[in-house]
């Protein structure tokens, strides 16, 4: 979200991204059983419940179909990308997960119930967010907006429960930050911080409530290539750490490529579902966009697609069609290879 120069208005950014953290929250009243991390982990992959499922799932928008017959399942603890050419309805998709848009066909279910059902169980970073250098609000509290920012009324201090409360909020936002690498900069105003900085910190309030599901709209967008790399790298590190699923949009692929599980590469009416290297191939993607599409492999491991309505993982910057992609970053076969198999077929339905 951009923010101008009047800092009332970067405080209701503050809100804002806050009340992207408290959509997934839902109507959950907050309190110490959203700190409860036992019910959250992977039960060492027996758990019954995807975190996501798609089955021939479409989207409209004003009377127009998106996207459609979109198979998909996200398993606990899964990183899957969301690709795209502009405006092809990869938002789109998030809200559908949230349940801000009903899916127009087909059968979606998060965390085994129905989108918007689970609120409290995902965390949400939207897309565009940036704070106005003038902001004096710390990046501790902007983490900490995402486990009260939601919450309504004044407590009632002093007693026994309320400072137990406190302390372990006060601890899980210590331990969040810590996590994401942010405390050198997290007690600084989140205005003075560098985009990256920023990121760590609404990456860190997304996680704060230990979401099992964490949505990302387009995180890398605005940051140089290192900043990418390495905050690819910390979701990618954080899904297997924290067996936190995640879903991100992205539009260069190639930052998360070495990280990823499957990616759902969205076209006009059309979708396209598996590991990246069933999906992000000549042939799939040909057949997907109806029109001849080459997808290159550098000596690096990065992918370039060429033709096509848009080459979306050819560029990092989503303004310029400059052949510029991520640092050095060959898949990681060996990461692809150990995950669960199921749901690994490239899907296409057009
Ligand atoms: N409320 C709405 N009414 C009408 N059209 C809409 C509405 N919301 C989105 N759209 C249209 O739906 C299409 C998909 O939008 P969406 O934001 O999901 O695309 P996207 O793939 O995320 O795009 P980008 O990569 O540019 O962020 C766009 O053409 C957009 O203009």
């Amino acid at each position: 979200m951009a923010v101008d120069t009047d800092s009332e208005a970067a405080v209701g950014a503050v809100a804002a991204v806050a009340a992207g953290a408290a959509v997934a929250a839902g109507a959950h009243p907050a309190g110490a059983a959203t700190l409860d991390s036992t019910d959250r982990r992977c039960n060492a992959g027996n758990d019954p419940v995807a975190v996501v499922e798609l089955i021939g799932a479409s989207a409209a928008v004003a009377g127009r179909t998106l996207w459609g017959g979109v198979n998909l399942t996200v398993e606990c603890g899964e990183f899957v990308a969301v690709l795209g050419p502009n405006g092809v309805g990869k938002s789109t998709l998030i809200k559908v997960l949230l349940g801000v848009l009903p899916a127009a066909a087909g059968e979606v279910r998060v965390l085994g119930r129905r989108p918007g059902a689970a609120g409290a169980q995902i965390g949400y970073l939207p897309q565009r967010r940036s704070f106005d250098a003038s902001l004096r609000i710390r990046g501790v509290d902007v983490v900490r907006l995402g486990l009260d920012g939601d919450r309504w009324g004044i407590p009632l201090p002093g007693t026994r429960r309320f400072n137990a409360r406190r302390r372990a909020e006060q601890d899980r936002v210590e331990e969040v930050i810590d996590l994401v690498g942010a405390s050198a900069y997290a007690h600084r105003a989140i205005g003075e911080c560098s985009g990256g900085e920023q990121q760590r910190l609404l990456i860190a309030q997304a996680l704060v409530r230990r979401p099992r599901l964490l949505v990302l709209d387009e995180p890398l967008d605005s940051l140089d290539l290192p900043n990418q790399a390495s905050v690819a790298a910390l979701i990618g590190r954080i899904s297997r750490s924290e067996d936190v699923a995640v879903v991100m949009v992205a539009h260069d692929v190639n930052p998360i490529l070495p990280y990823l599980d499957r990616v759902v590469y969205l076209a006009d009416g059309g979708a396209a579902s598996g590991t990246p290297e069933e999906v992000i191939t000549t042939e799939t993607l040909s057949n997907l966009f109806g029109t001849p599409v080459e997808v290159l492999r550098a000596s690096d491991g990065r992918l370039v697609v060429v033709g096509g309505p848009e080459a979306p993982v050819l560029h990092s910057d989503r303004h310029t069609a400059a052949a510029v992609a991520a640092p050095p970053a060959p898949i990681a076969a060996q990461r692809l290879a150990g995950r669960r198999p199921n749901g690994s077929e490239a899907d296409r339905a057009h």
